[in-house]
């Protein structure tokens, strides 16, 4: 197979923008490196990246979209519920995951009609594993999550730390690891201390990774060096780190529109952030899918306006109020011009890039994680489900980049109904994190350096691009030694 082989890969992102939005980015990043791309998705979730494919087509990239129906309807789902975010309980989630099952069959189609040279789909397509090894290629498994938090939960299922302790609030020290991670059992998730629906899905996504092609990560090296290492050399995972994939959006447009289209538009949003000192406003967002209550909304106003610190606030509105009645009276009219209020879903890596943003309150998705890392900018983390308990540990006890909100409980949904943390913490915090005394200032150096280095790795040369390379040389390998088998099979039976 010669290095001018054009690679065919197709992208395969599970419908949770937390999922989708790195997967995009990289069928992109790999399209600016020759590959074919096409991203199988279904209608309503094309939507969300059909006017960022058509504008990457115009510069001359080879990237395309294939359209599934998603079976809404056959499993019980009201019409348009096509992703994580339309899902409004948790009992939903189950027939949501059964939907995603019976994708198999028309992915198939598509596989037989396109016949690409790999898949890369995220860990809940566990099956394609299984489909690329009957059509002959290779499946790349892609977690959403990095090293860290997979060697933690990996050692934690392993040793089971929390067995011998007293109470769900004891610290323990997770056993086996580069550094010395504490913990609770409060913040680990229910799948992990118990055995249920999620715990045996995981064990066949694990089964399925171990005989898969390996792992495209979104991290980069530098980060987190002793992990990258553990999880291959001690977990036995062929990995590829190339990362941070959102480095790839560089003009406003593209980065203005991950995921949503803003509710703010982008040009107001940064000549309100112009007029700010450097590293003087701090970015509040909890993701894309998290929904606070009212009460603790409440107690975010309250304690964002006694710090009197500049702000940005991204807003999801609770389901049952509609109407905004949680925040303080005239708070808005108050907070003009020192606070920023964007209802539903805000230009992320735009803000986040901006010099006047020193400071990320982030539920601690791993994409936020990297974005604010990227940027060079310090945390105060508020993990709330999933890996964030774990990604909250890496950014206060890995990097040291950040201070804890004081959320000490794990939710099994993403709408927590309880205060999970007070406006007396939240103003202690905030005004700690973005003050300048000595701890604040390290922290904010360590940052500033990380960022710097995060930039440096995607460019050519660097740790990321040139893994980068090296996936891009192994799937060309692997397809010259399949159709070299194939040629022989075919030899051999006439
Ligand atoms: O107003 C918003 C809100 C979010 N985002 C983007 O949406 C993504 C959110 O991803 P992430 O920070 O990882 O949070 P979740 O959406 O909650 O991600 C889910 O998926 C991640 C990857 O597996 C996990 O680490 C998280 O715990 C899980 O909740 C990021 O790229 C953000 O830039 C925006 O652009 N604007």
């Amino acid at each position: 197979m010669g290095s001018d082989y054009q690679l065919h890969i197709f992208f395969f992102p599970f419908m949770a923008h937390g999922h989708s939005i790195p997967i995009i980015d990289m069928a992109r990043l790999f399209a600016a490196r020759g590959t074919k791309s096409t991203i199988i998705t279904t209608p309503l979730n094309a939507y969300f990246f059909s006017d960022t494919l058509d504008r990457d087509r115009q510069k001359g990239l080879d990237i395309s979209l294939q359209v599934i129906q998603f079976p809404s309807a056959q499993v019980g789902l009201p019409e348009g519920c096509e992703s994580v975010e339309s899902i409004t309980t948790i009992d939903m989630l189950v027939n949501f995951f059964e939907a995603t099952t019976k994708l198999q069959q028309p992915f198939e189609q598509l596989l037989k009609k396109h016949q690409p040279d790999c898949i890369i789909s995220d860990m809940f397509f566990h099956w394609t594993t299984e489909l690329a090894s009957k059509h002959g290629i290779a499946r790349l498994v892609f977690h959403g999550m990095s090293y860290f938090p997979l060697s933690l939960f990996e050692n934690i299922k392993r040793y089971a730390p929390y067995e011998n302790i007293a109470s769900d609030s004891d610290v323990f020290v997770v056993p086996g690891l580069p550094d010395q991670i504490e913990m609770t059992k409060a913040q680990l998730p229910d799948h992990i201390v118990a055995r249920n629906a999620i715990s045996d899905m995981m064990e066949v996504i694990n089964e399925t990774e171990l005989k898969s092609f390996g792992i495209v990560v979104n991290t980069f090296y530098e980060l987190e060096p002793a992990y990258a290492e553990y999880y291959k050399n001690e977990m036995g995972r062929r990995a590829w780190n190339i990362g941070p994939v959102s480095l790839y959006n560089i003009n406003i447009v593209d980065k203005a529109t991950r995921g949503q289209k803003s509710s703010i538009d982008e040009h107001c949003c940064l000549q309100w952030l112009d007029d700010k000192k450097p590293n003087s406003v701090l970015y509040v967002c909890y993701g894309s899918c998290s929904r606070f209550s009212s009460n603790q909304l409440l107690e975010i106003a309250m304690g964002l306006e006694a710090s009197e610190i500049p702000f940005i606030w991204v807003i999801k509105t609770p389901r049952n109020n509609e109407k905004e009645q949680f925040l303080p009276t005239g708070f808005e009219q108050r907070m003009k011009g020192t606070g920023l209020l964007i209802r539903d879903w805000a230009p992320q890596v735009l803000i986040l890039d901006h010099p006047a943003i020193g400071g990320f309150m982030t539920h601690c998705g791993w994409n936020s994680t990297l974005e604010g890392v990227s940027a060079g900018v310090t945390f105060i983390t508020w993990p709330v489900f999933a890996d964030q308990f774990n990604n909250e540990k890496f950014i206060t006890q890995v990097l040291k980049i950040g201070i804890s909100a004081g959320n000490e409980v794990w939710n099994s949904w993403v709408e927590p109904e309880n205060v999970m943390v007070k406006r007396e913490m939240i103003e202690k915090v905030v005004t700690q994190l973005m003050s300048h005394g000595e701890e604040a200032d390290e922290m904010r150096n360590r940052a500033k350096e990380l960022g710097e280095i995060a930039k440096r790795t995607v460019e050519e040369g660097g740790s990321s691009y040139t893994n980068l390379t090296d996936l891009i040389e192994k799937l060309r390998e692997h397809k010259s030694i399949h159709t070299s088998q194939r040629s022989k099979e075919k030899a051999i039976n006439k």
